[in-house]
């Protein structure tokens, strides 16, 4: 019997939610694992930089979830681009602790999937939504996780993605170490705001406040100048809004489906050349199945 789990890639922040708010979007992971051998043996094509043994992330996070975990061999394919900010590391730790909770039989909740995960990324925005699905509104303070399921309106992105790596470590480097009080109020009340619009359907506000976050996007425009430029082109193309995906360098914009083609041609007429991919909300997150 093979087992297959399925994780979702992640947009983190939207804006002004930096390390708290995040949606599941349709690109995805699958591990298929196919049975015990003596060591661990990772099947990818997805480049020289992946180990194939126990070093890949998804054992070594099986491992640290379950340190009993007898060697299997399983097969990785992902359709999601490493380190540009749509979440493949926490995609890579969901599905080890869920390897871990199936071979194991361990029974864990989501609530202790996301804490274990957190506690291995480092903050919850991303694992959060690839585990649970749609939009999840988290916090992760004294090491102690609260993540909160709602329903993100439907409405179509498209994810502008750079030929270019940027890590998550390297685009976190260049955060303040502290912000004013009052700009931390400040920076605090738009992400408030930006979640009630949301999760009461006010698309045209909550476009508005996704623009106006005070945390991180303008200390990261140096590593990713074309943020500006493709939010300017959206809001010629009656986009609802456009963030800096994750850490970046993906660029995120939400826009109507008769206005991708246009929106698309003129991004191309600026000179940017990355992929452009349209995505929609992924409502179900992590997925587990039992093939005989
Ligand atoms: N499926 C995977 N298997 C092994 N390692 C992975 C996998 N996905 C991501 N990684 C590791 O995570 C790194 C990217 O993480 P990060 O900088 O947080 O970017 P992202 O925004 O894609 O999460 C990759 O360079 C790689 O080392
Ligand atoms: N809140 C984090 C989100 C990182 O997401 P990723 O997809 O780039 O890993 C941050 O902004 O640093």
């Amino acid at each position: 019997m093979q087992m297959q789990i399925r994780v979702p890639a992640t947009s983190a922040n939207l804006g002004p939610g930096f390390d708290s708010l995040g949606i599941a979007v349709t690109l995805y992971l699958t591990i298929t694992v196919k049975g015990r051998t003596k060591e661990w043996v990772v099947e990818h094509d997805m480049g020289a930089d992946i180990p194939h043994d126990e070093s890949n992330m998804i054992v070594k996070t099986a491992l640290k979830i379950l340190p009993t975990l007898p060697a299997h061999c399983f097969k990785v394919e992902s359709d999601i681009p490493l380190a540009r900010g749509l979440g493949s590391s926490s995609s890579a730790i969901v599905a080890g602790i869920e390897m871990a909770n199936q071979l194991g039989k361990m029974n864990l909740t989501n609530e202790e999937k996301i804490q274990l995960a957190t506690e291995l990324e480092g903050h919850p925005d991303n694992v959060a939504p690839a585990i649970l699905g749609d939009f999840v509104v988290s916090t992760f303070v004294k090491q102690k996780n609260t993540s909160i399921k709602g329903h993100f309106p439907e409405l179509q992105f498209m994810a502008y993605i750079p030929h270019t790596e940027l890590l998550t470590t390297e685009s976190r480097e260049v955060l303040p170490q502290r912000l004013p009080f009052k700009e931390a109020v400040s920076a605090g009340s738009i992400g408030n705001a930006l979640v009630a619009a949301l999760l009461t359907g006010r698309t045209k506000q909550a476009g508005c406040l996704m623009e106006e976050d005070l945390y991180h996007e303008k200390y990261r425009l140096k590593l990713v100048p074309h943020l500006t430029k493709i939010r300017s082109i959206g809001h010629k193309h009656n986009s609802m809004a456009t963030y800096l995906s994750g850490a970046g360098p993906t660029v995120m914009t939400i826009i109507p489906g008769q206005e991708a083609a246009a929106f698309s041609q003129e991004i191309r007429e600026a000179g940017l050349t990355g992929k452009l991919v349209a995505l929609d909300v992924d409502r179900q997150g992590t997925f587990v199945t039992h093939n005989r």
